[in-house]
């Protein structure tokens, strides 16, 4: 059985925003699924009807086989989820907020230890700190416990990363790898494309619609052209002069250099360098560059 299946689900604010837009995508039992998305593409907004807090107004949704409408109390007990904001008693102690959390569900610290144990050893000398005065990734580290502690089948994480510092990053996928060894469903919102390839399958979410959904490779796999990275002094005229260069099919910004695609299956380099020091440019560098899931997002956005 799929941990979660999703079928043309909408929803819609003040009568005519439509914030989600007929998704429909479905996560394998014990993978980690992303939905990657800039701000206000409707992530938050799939994750709040997904664990029931949200009534959609259109299509369906089941996780772990139950209705999120009709079922929403043997959701309720399901899921475990980690808003991006505001999860946390920010004036009660670390052991307090994880206490609570596990009362609420009935449950004890102790029942389901095993599950939070590798992380939670990270903030047991912080046990009696608030949690207010945590630093970001180990506020996150006991969110994720708090999400955890009732024992979920599917865990729901809503830009769980978004501003922690690149090792606590590393550190919470790794914890992510761990739970999902344990057979947990982990579905993940994220706006960092290099999280994207850390998933088993993503889905690529624009304005309240779906763009794609498949495996980071496949994504990545399925780009029509190849792709080349060019870089000189002055970036800024670089672009502008691509964009008017007709032998250019498609152009743009990425990191230091631009990211360009050819009409020329095979481009003539020597060609293209000429002409771009015609146009005044300097210190060309141009090479092949391997297509990323940033790339496919980009490309997709234009179609
Ligand atoms: N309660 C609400 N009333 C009206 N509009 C809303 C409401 N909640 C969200 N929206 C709008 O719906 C769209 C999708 O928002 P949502 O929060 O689901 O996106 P998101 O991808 O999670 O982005 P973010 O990370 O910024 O929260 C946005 O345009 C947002 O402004």
């Amino acid at each position: 059985m799929e941990a979660v299946v999703v079928k043309g689900l909408s929803k819609v604010y003040d009568k005519d925003k439509t914030a989600v837009d007929a998704v429909s995508f479905s996560v394998n039992q014990g993978e980690i699924f992303g939905l990657i998305g800039p701000d206000g593409a409707g992530k938050t907004s799939i994750f709040r009807m997904l664990t029931t807090l949200l009534l959609p107004d259109g299509g369906s949704a089941a996780v772990d086989g139950f209705d999120v409408v009709k079922d929403y109390k043997q959701i309720r007990d399901r899921v475990g989820y980690m808003p991006g904001k505001f999860s946390l008693y920010q004036d009660l102690s670390v052991e307090e907020n994880l206490n609570f959390f596990a009362t609420i569900f009935n449950t004890t610290v102790e029942a389901n230890y095993h599950l939070i144990k590798d992380i939670y050893i990270q903030l047991e000398p912080f046990k009696t700190r608030r949690a207010g005065k945590l630093s970001g990734g180990m506020k996150q580290k006991l969110a994720l416990c708090c999400a955890l502690i009732h024992k979920p089948s599917v865990l729901f994480l809503d830009e769980p990363t978004t501003g922690v510092d690149p090792v606590s990053r590393k550190e919470f996928w790794e914890m992510l790898k761990q739970l999902k060894a344990q057979n947990i469903s982990i579905v993940v919102s994220t706006p960092y494309m290099d999280e994207a390839n850390l998933c088993d399958h993503i889905a690529l979410i624009q304005s309240g619609k779906i763009l794609s959904v498949d495996t980071p490779a496949n994504i990545v796999r399925s780009y029509p052209e190849e792709l080349y990275a060019i870089k000189a002094e002055n970036m800024h005229a670089l672009l502008k002069t691509l964009r008017q260069y007709d032998q250019v099919l498609d152009s743009y910004a990425f990191g230091e250099y631009a990211h360009v695609a050819f009409k020329d299956k095979q481009p003539d380099f020597k060609k293209i360098k000429s002409h771009l020091k015609q146009q005044g440019l300097t210190a060309i560098d141009l090479k092949k560059t391997e297509v990323t899931i940033e790339d496919s997002f980009i490309k997709l956005l234009k179609n």
